[in-house]
């Protein structure tokens, strides 16, 4: 039996290839809702598994997978609590390089499973719409979960050196906050000074991440400029469909970790140190 915490896109997005691969779930949520998962072949996968909203409900399960954005990852120990017995590990889907840190005192580090999805998906009016492109999850190889999805649309990918596949993809995540302060999808790197902006801040956050132990490849910062100048215009960054909904932004974990990070090794981020501050302040 697998629970999956925290049924949003990303949530759903793995609820379902875990459906597809034949296992028993449990929906963990705030609130019942009926899913659908809209594939980028067109087709349409309905959620099937019995939902719970109430932790007390809940019983161990062989493995928890952890989709709640980062600043929600407190709010939803009382799940794990009920979920895990000693060893059971947790599969966490969030964007960012402190998986294990945020989980401290919850569950201890090596039952933790940091997990660096690469997959659209954006959840409009009940379907889950995953967007052109690679469904994959990384995880650190050696873990045990490498066939898990076996069976389904979603890869999971053991990586050697999952603290570069970590930071590879923050630097993408740091940079699209651009979406999310301007209220606009992709097509905003189009604009020249956005385009100029966003290698600054690749260049800032590739600095960061080799200084955290990285291993980018040079001409990174560059790289993150065309692959975001050849998304298609309409896609956008969860950051931004927070932003477009009032939500709470996950500023820290994808932007503030640059700051954060760069002070600690002293160097200067001052993009990011304009750009925090105002994603913590946005509404
Ligand atoms: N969307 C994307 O394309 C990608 C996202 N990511 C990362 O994946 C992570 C998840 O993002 P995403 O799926 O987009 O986020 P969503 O906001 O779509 O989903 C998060 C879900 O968690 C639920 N939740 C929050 N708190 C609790 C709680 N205490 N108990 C149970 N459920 C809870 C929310 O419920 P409610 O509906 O009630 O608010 C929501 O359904 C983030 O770290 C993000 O950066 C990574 C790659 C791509
Ligand atoms: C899809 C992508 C890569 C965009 O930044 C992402 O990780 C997100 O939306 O959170």
């Amino acid at each position: 039996m697998i629970a999956v915490v925290g049924v949003g896109a990303i949530g759903a997005v793995t609820a379902a290839a875990l459906e597809l691969a034949g296992h028993d779930l449990v929906l963990c949520a705030r609130r019942e809702r009926r899913l659908t998962v809209r594939l980028d072949d067109g087709s349409r996968h309905r959620l099937r598994s019995p939902w719970v909203t109430d932790p007390d409900q809940v019983g161990p399960v062989d493995l928890v997978v952890l989709a709640v954005k980062a600043h929600q990852t407190g709010a939803a120990v009382p799940w794990l609590r009920r979920l895990r017995s000693e060893r059971t590990p947790v599969l966490v889907l969030q964007n960012g390089v402190e998986h294990a840190e945020r989980l401290a005192g919850a569950v201890p580090a090596e039952c933790v499973v940091p997990g660096i999805v690469w997959c659209t998906a954006e959840e409009i009016a009940g379907e889950v719409l995953v967007r052109p492109g690679e469904q994959a999850i990384e995880v650190p190889a050696g873990d045990a979960l490498g066939g898990v999805c076996d069976g389904s649309f979603l890869r999971i990918r053991p990586v050697e050196d999952f603290t570069t596949a970590a930071w590879r993809k923050l630097v993408f995540n740091a940079v699209v906050a651009v979406e999310a302060l301007t209220g606009r999808r992709a097509e905003v790197f189009h604009e020249p000074e956005v385009r100029s902006l966003a290698r600054d801040l690749a260049v800032e956050c590739v600095e960061v991440a080799t200084a955290a132990g990285a291993r980018l490849p040079a001409g990174f910062a560059d790289h993150v400029v065309e692959v975001l100048l050849s998304l298609p215009p309409e896609n956008g960054t969860s950051i931004l469909y927070d932003r477009c909904a009032g939500r709470e932004l996950e500023w820290d974990a994808r932007n503030g970790v640059i700051s954060r990070v760069g002070a600690a090794h002293g160097i200067p981020t001052p993009i990011s140190d304009v750009l925090v501050p105002l994603l913590a302040a946005a509404r």
